[in-house]
């Protein structure tokens, strides 16, 4: 596969820190040799101040007004599982109402674009497909705009909207659901048989994740030349339902790159990658934009290397003492108890 021009993006990586500044350090890829997942081009890096704020009244205000868009992540921002968390329709409704744009930002591939807009209307939302940047979106949107071949499959540890937003852009996308109870004959040679015209495996969340589908990923970017290596995202957990914080895609990319002996390439947050977007979709830049997460290794890192404000809630995966904690080096501008703080703090 010849690849002749490879989208460039920055993957930010924590490289230093002192009791109050932390170094980003950006690592531009240019995947311009098929093959070499990841080759770093000209790097740069940015430091940032590190003294986040309790949300009050005043800086609350500060920030409302000086910010036109909130990108929210979703899991355990929005929602937790299929439950809303609390006091969240009645913000979006405020901060729709006093005309900021609202858009969703989430690493979760399961669902497409489309699957995410049927959710937030099920759950009483009106939130459209365009509003929802999800890393399924981003996977099949990397392909297109590096001008993968239509020819070639793309062979997906994920569930259907990771397929879905394949199909969407043009390609086929094999694996997924359908190979979720394909099994190897463990008790003969253990062998199968993998398309050679396989050129990308994108790997995601995926509730079925099986020895089946890590052989079959295994083969096509071991043996077939130049595939490419796609992870979604590498959150180590998340919330699927409401009560218990389970295992996210992380784990299922680290088993890949074990049995590949290869790094991915990220697409989601906090790759740089889906912003490119977000500045295509609003006439504004990241200065007036806040990325509102409960992740500080991907939605704070994402929202503070693109030079977003940043609010980062308890509501989900990180708790006052992991903010505190002093090997963590990432810092968001404000913290609060949950994003409707918001409406208590502003008022409706
Ligand atoms: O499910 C995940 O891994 C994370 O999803 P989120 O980005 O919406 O928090
Ligand atoms: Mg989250």
């Amino acid at each position: 596969m010849k690849i002749e021009r490879m989208y460039k993006f920055d993957e930010p990586i924590i490289e230093q820190s002192s009791k109050k500044t932390t170094t980003i350090r950006f690592d531009r890829h240019s995947h311009s040799v098929p093959g070499s997942c990841r080759s770093a081009g000209g790097m740069s890096s940015v430091e940032i101040s590190t003294e986040p704020q309790l949300l009050s009244s005043a800086n609350a205000r500060n920030l409302f007004d000086s910010v036109e868009a909130f990108l929210f992540d979703c899991d355990g921002v929005i929602w937790k599982g299929d439950k809303l968390i609390d006091g969240v329709a009645d913000t979006l409704e405020m901060l729709r109402s006093k005309g900021k744009k609202l858009v969703f930002v989430t690493n979760n591939s399961a669902k497409s674009r489309k699957q995410y807009a049927k959710k937030f209307h099920s759950l009483g939302i009106s939130v459209s497909e365009d509003e929802v940047f999800s890393s399924s979106f981003a996977a099949a949107t990397f392909l297109k705009v590096n001008n993968f071949s239509p020819e070639k499959k793309v062979y997906v540890i994920g569930e259907s909207g990771i397929i879905e937003e394949l199909e969407l852009a043009g390609f086929t996308g094999i694996g997924g659901p359908e190979d979720a109870k394909k099994t190897a004959d463990l008790y003969l040679d253990c062998s199968i048989e993998h398309d050679k015209s396989v050129g990308a495996v994108v790997v995601g969340l995926d509730r079925h994740i099986n020895y089946y589908k890590l052989q079959y990923a295994t083969f096509c970017l071991r043996e077939n030349p130049g595939c490419l290596f796609i992870a979604t995202n590498r959150d180590a957990t998340g919330h699927l339902t409401e009560s218990q914080e389970v295992p996210g895609a992380g784990c299922m990319v680290s088993a890949v790159c074990a049995s590949s002996e290869k790094e991915p390439i990220v697409v989601g947050k906090p790759s740089t990658f889906m912003m490119d977007f977000l500045l295509k979709k609003f006439e504004f830049g990241c200065s007036k934009m806040c990325m509102v997460g409960d992740r500080l290794d991907t939605d704070i890192l994402f929202g503070r290397s693109t030079g977003c404000k940043t609010l980062l809630v308890f509501s989900g995966v990180t708790t006052q003492s992991n903010l505190q904690d002093s090997s963590n080096h990432i810092q968001p501008d404000y913290y609060s108890s949950k994003m409707s703080d918001l409406l208590e703090l502003l008022g409706p």
